[in-house]
């Protein structure tokens, strides 16, 4: 974003100076909430001072070290320790002493860590509020992923006097973030009283549109009134603000920085109220934060000369710290179990050779695997099927022990032997994950054009009138092996002890219990999230209320069936499984993770569905 603008300000300024040659002044706080991605743009979260322009362009950096807003010491380091992610003791201690409940006042606000929180507690306030409530739908068009995303809700709820704030910028004193109360409420306009300008103004709709700058279309637009309510905020929405009595809900944050910002709103600790804190919800930034605070590099501000300087390309190229890059995550090189062998790999293998073939004569397949049998099976499979006949013939061919196609049988027998080899342990019981991808590989096999040369060969050799009818034939034996191998390996411990195993307490790897600890965390998340739109898409809807209140009770148990990472591996006992949680999630850990009792839960689970499975359904 910072390289884009300062791109565009030397373009329309017609000038090769950084930003064209406008001189510009930079205030910020890095430790507070990290930028947020946005994949339609290119935006990776990168901060500005990793841009390739900004060291050249703003060359002069500035502490500011003074803090007007608080005047409380013990509020003013918490904040500063909670935006590092560095606690002491007395921190902790001070935030223990401002979780009592606080007067509400007309002046408090809410803030929460997440969107779905702030709208069911602001559909709360509003309809416990006196007065008739006016509901204003949008008019949407597009994609829902990026309809959802709109700041505008699609049911706007409103009565007079609630507090709501504009999210968009109508004027220079109109901006986005200021809030006000309603004042009056008709169909086609809401009066908004702004204290903070002092003006009572007449807000319509507006058309929002998420705009895709590679195919240059609108992805989604929505019509909608420019407001929300405002009783609570998300601790993003408040960024910037002084708020005098305000009560922070820290439950589900996860983002440095982010307890720190909710608390440097407000300005002193008696109207402030903390609930759900914990030291573990609070992470730290990425290195490389401290390393530009703690960069030397400060030309002072008594020469500004060089700020006057040209725009010079090589100067792009300076990069004097390492990119922070969100999505390098650092993968073990474990191997993934969930891998299975791709059709490449089979086919790139050399398929056994013409040399390899066993002699014609007496059977040449073990006695598990019986070609006449096989090939009776096929023809019964067929009989009454307008393939019947031609398959007969072929059939006739092998019961008759005709040399070419016993060829054929043999060179099948081998390929199926050689993948069976690749996939199953030597003299061991095999695993449905074994058979699975030993499936998968003979199915590769089916594609390859060497089976189907040979099929082709076969064929043609017999003048199969159908050749289509000659490849059921012939994948028809290809299954018969493939069933045949599966059965053998599976057999080779005695059905008694595979009961037995089977009942065994589970001896899953660490890789298997974290694979099952990580569904779990999936499945929970997936299901928190149905039940939260069910939630929101019940708000200010006098029908459905029991619904509401049904999915709203299903969101929190689930929400009591996470922890936050941090937590996790504090505490897990299962700490085993945790690699491999890790590993399947993002640098954020913005994945569910499951407690350990629900774990557990998912453990039996999946010992129950295994114990179901008997021998006899394998196949
Ligand atoms: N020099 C000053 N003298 C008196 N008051 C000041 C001064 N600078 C800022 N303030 C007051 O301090 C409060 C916070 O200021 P401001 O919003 O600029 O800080 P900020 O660093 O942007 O805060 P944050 O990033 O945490 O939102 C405001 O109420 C502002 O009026």
């Amino acid at each position: 974003m910072f390289d884009t603008i300062e791109s565009i300000c030397r373009n329309v300024k017609k000038n090769n100076a950084f930003f064209g040659g406008l001189q510009l002044i930079l205030a910020g706080d890095f430790y507070q909430l990290p930028p947020v991605p946005d994949q339609l743009y290119g935006e990776t979260g990168k901060f500005c001072f990793q841009s390739k322009s900004f060291y050249s362009s703003v060359p002069h950096h500035v502490d500011l070290k003074t803090v007007f807003r608080q005047e409380d010491n013990n509020l003013i380091q918490s904040i500063n320790e909670l935006e590092k992610g560095e606690l002491s003791d007395d921190t902790v201690q001070f935030i223990n002493t401002v979780t009592k409940d606080i007067d509400h006042s007309e002046e408090t606000v809410f803030l929460f860590a997440t969107n779905y929180k702030a709208k069911l507690h602001n559909h709360d306030q509003v309809m416990k509020m006196e007065g008739d409530l006016k509901t204003y739908k949008s008019r949407d068009e597009g994609d829902a992923y990026y309809l959802n995303r709109f700041q505008a809700p699609p049911i706007l709820g409103l009565k007079i006097s609630c507090k709501v704030m504009l999210v968009t910028n109508l004027s220079d004193n109109l901006v986005n973030g200021l809030t006000g109360r309603v004042k009056e409420l008709t169909e086609d306009h809401v009066k908004v009283h702004f204290e903070m300008v002092d003006q009572i103004v007449t807000i319509e709709r507006k058309l929002f549109v998420k705009f895709d700058p590679v195919s240059r279309r609108a992805l989604a637009k929505r019509v909608q009134f420019p407001l929300i309510l405002a009783f609570g905020l998300t601790i993003h929405k408040s960024q910037g603000m002084s708020l005098k009595s305000v009560i922070i809900d820290c439950e589900d944050a996860k983002i440095p920085g982010q307890i720190g910002v909710a608390l440097g709103r407000a300005t002193s600790s008696e109207q402030l109220q903390v609930k759900n804190f914990k030291p573990s919800l609070v992470s730290k930034h990425p290195q490389a934060i401290k390393n530009f605070y703690d960069c030397s590099f400060k030309p002072s501000c008594d020469d500004l000369s060089c700020c006057k300087a040209e725009f010079i390309s090589r100067d792009l190229e300076v990069d004097l710290f390492a990119p922070f890059d969100i999505d390098n995550v650092e993968l073990t090189e474990d191997e993934d179990p969930d891998d299975i062998t791709g059709p490449e790999n089979f086919v790139n293998e050399d398929e056994p050779s013409s040399e390899e073939l066993p002699e014609f004569g007496p059977s040449p397949f073990p006695e598990y695997i019986n070609m006449n049998t096989i090939v009776l099976g096929v023809r019964n499979e067929y009989a009454n099927t307008p393939f019947e006949n031609n398959i007969s013939a072929l059939s006739d061919n092998v019961l008759q022990n005709d040399k070419k196609i016993n060829e054929w049988l043999c060179q099948q027998f081998l390929s199926v032997k050689h993948v069976s080899e690749s996939n199953f342990e030597d003299g061991e019981k095999a695993q449905q994950k074994q058979i699975t991808r030993f499936c998968t590989d003979i199915n590769s096999y089916l594609k390859t054009t060497k089976y189907f040369e040979s099929c082709k060969d076969l064929l043609l050799h017999y003048n199969a009138s159908e050749l289509q009818d000659g490849q059921f034939f012939c994948t028809s034996i290809l299954f018969k092996l493939q069933y045949l191998e599966i059965e053998h390996k599976s057999s080779l411990v005695k059905f008694d002890s595979v009961i037995e195993e089977r009942t065994k307490p589970s001896k899953k790897s660490d890789v298997g219990r974290g694979n099952i600890r990580h569904i779990g965390g999936y499945c929970v998340a997936k299901l928190k999230y149905k039940y939260q739109k069910k939630v929101q898409s019940a708000l200010y809807d006098t029908n459905k209320v029991s619904q509401l209140e049904n999915a709203r009770k299903k969101v929190l148990f689930l929400s009591h069936i996470t922890v936050s990472y941090s937590d996790l591996t504090a505490s897990s006992t299962s700490t085993d499984t945790l690699k491999t949680t890790h590993r399947k999630q993002n640098i954020r850990q913005s994945l569910t993770n499951i407690s350990d009792v629900t774990f557990e839960f998912f453990e039996k689970m999946n010992e129950a569905i295994r114990n179901s499975e008997t021998f006899s359904n394998l196949h």
